[in-house]
């Protein structure tokens, strides 16, 4: 069966590189097969010791997980409005030429990009967010792709015109048979520990909320969510699978995301999906409102019941569906969101939430409907202009990808985007926290504190503290 298959790579990788040399154009060759299961994380952690980048996403309604790395290839835009349409048609241009095995229809098999964007590409990077540019996409060397059950891996090369097959050959097969043996080995669980916490500027940032409580009192600015950091130092360097093992583990009902660019990793269990687009079938949710778990039964339930009609969080979460819903319309039919939220329950908190649904109109693709949306007053604000303009000049914080589209997207056009929250850039022996909060005119800062804290607590809890 092995030598089958292998026979099958072979004959497909000459074709390729011949195809390559004859057309005097590189072109990306994308082998897919399906494979016995395997431990996603084990890989990760495989690819770490290779120096390979790596890239993870767990969906948060459906068994479908990709573990990537290598960058095959790489999409990225400069900092501007345009940058959607720039990494699309990169990406569309990359697909032209593909030579593309895959035998199975199944999502995010065979040419996958996974990657995000920075939350505003107006306001200036600092040192922080150095690695991470406006943009970037990966298409990773070696995908693996767990979908319902089922196991494959996919491997990706760019060929280049000067390229022998043999050459390639003999690479590829060495770097799968090093990221896939001795699978079985159990990972490297991390004993990792907090040394130090860093709350950065929490007066401040309570100030800031005044700030923004007084502009909207005075002003037609209805909503603006401000977000603040936390920097932890460790007792040694984080073990990247590890920690995106933990979240899978201990955050149901939340997309898992992991985006490695250098030595800093961009990791987070985010329960807010932007949009997911299958075939024409389109997804979105608006997720605004938040309150803490109970500790019994009938507080959680008190509690929910407070929040669901709690006027100050139905406000912040209606801001989120009216914008979702008519941005919806310039690309969708048949859009249906329900008339009330329901109250959904995660680990350590609960939010309002109300599905989307629609169907995509004929010459719309997923990058956009995240044009459109990105960012929504979950991240934003009411009105957008205003909202952003406020953060940009008030906020104590570079967001870099926090609160953005991040996600993947396959040749299919399939796809599905997240919104970056409840996440940490890791670094090394250290890692910033963030989180916000939706801020309207009745907030009251010290109550929006206690809120982000609750909204960290899942981050803090993988990294080490109870
Ligand atoms: C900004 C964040 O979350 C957003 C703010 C919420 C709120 O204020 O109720 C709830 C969910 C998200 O829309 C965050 O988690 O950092
Ligand atoms: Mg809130």
């Amino acid at each position: 069966m092995i030598e089958v298959k292998e026979k099958q790579f072979t004959v497909e990788l000459e074709a390729a590189v011949q195809s390559v040399q004859t057309d005097q154009k590189n072109k990306l060759f994308s082998y897919t097969e399906k494979i016995n299961q395997v431990n996603l994380y084990r890989f990760l952690e495989k690819a770490g010791i290779l120096e390979l980048p790596r890239t993870f996403w767990s969906s948060a309604t459906e068994a479908f997980q990709l573990a990537g790395a290598g960058h095959a290839f790489e999409l990225s835009a400069e900092a501007s409005r345009y940058r959607y349409d720039q990494v699309e048609q990169e990406w569309n241009a990359l697909l032209d030429d593909a030579v593309i095995y895959n035998p199975y229809h199944t999502s995010g098999t065979g040419v996958v990009a996974l990657g995000g964007f920075s939350f505003d590409p107006l306001k200036p990077q600092t040192k922080l967010w150095e690695n991470f540019p406006e943009s970037h996409f990966s298409i990773p060397s070696y995908i693996l792709t767990h979908a319902d059950g089922k196991y494959y891996l996919t491997i990706n090369r760019l060929i280049h015109t000067a390229e022998t097959y043999s050459s390639v050959l003999e690479e590829l097969q060495n770097n799968r048979q090093a990221l896939m043996d001795n699978m079985e080995i159990p990972l490297n669980s991390s004993g990792l520990r907090i040394q130090s916490k860093q709350e950065i500027a929490p007066d401040l940032w309570k100030e800031t909320i005044k700030k923004a409580t007084d502009v909207m009192k005075k002003t037609a600015v209805d909503k603006i969510v401000l977000a603040r950091e936390v920097r932890l130092h460790f007792n040694q360097s984080a073990n990247i699978p590890d920690i995106l093992n933990r979240l899978v583990n201990t955050q149901p009902n939340s997309y898992v995301f992991g985006y490695e660019m250098g030595e800093d990793c961009f990791l987070g269990a985010t329960p807010e999906r932007l949009v997911k687009v299958k075939d024409d079938e389109v997804l979105s949710t608006c997720l605004a409102g938040t309150a803490p778990r109970g500790d019994t039964i009938e507080e959680d339930e008190q509690i929910a019941n407070n929040l669901f009609q709690d006027p100050k969080n139905r406000e912040e979460h209606d801001y989120v569906v009216q914008m979702i819903r008519s941005t919806m319309e310039a690309y969708c039919t048949d859009i249906m969101v329900p008339d009330e939220p329901v109250v959904h329950q995660y680990k350590t908190l609960q939010h309002l939430y109300t599905p989307v649904r629609a169907k995509l109109k004929e010459n719309h693709r997923i990058f956009s409907i995240i044009s459109g949306l990105h960012p929504t007053p979950a991240l934003g604000g009411t009105p957008r202009r205003d909202a952003l303009a406020f953060i940009r000049d008030n906020e104590l914080l570079d967001r870099g990808w926090y609160g953005a589209p991040i996600g993947w997207m396959d040749s299919n056009n399939h796809g599905e985007f997240a919104v970056a929250l409840r996440s940490a850039l890791i670094q090394k022996d250290e890692a910033s926290l963030f989180a916000g909060c939706g801020i309207v005119e009745d907030s009251v800062p010290e109550s929006e504190y206690e809120e982000t804290k609750i909204k960290l607590m899942p981050m803090l809890s993988v990294l080490g503290v109870d």
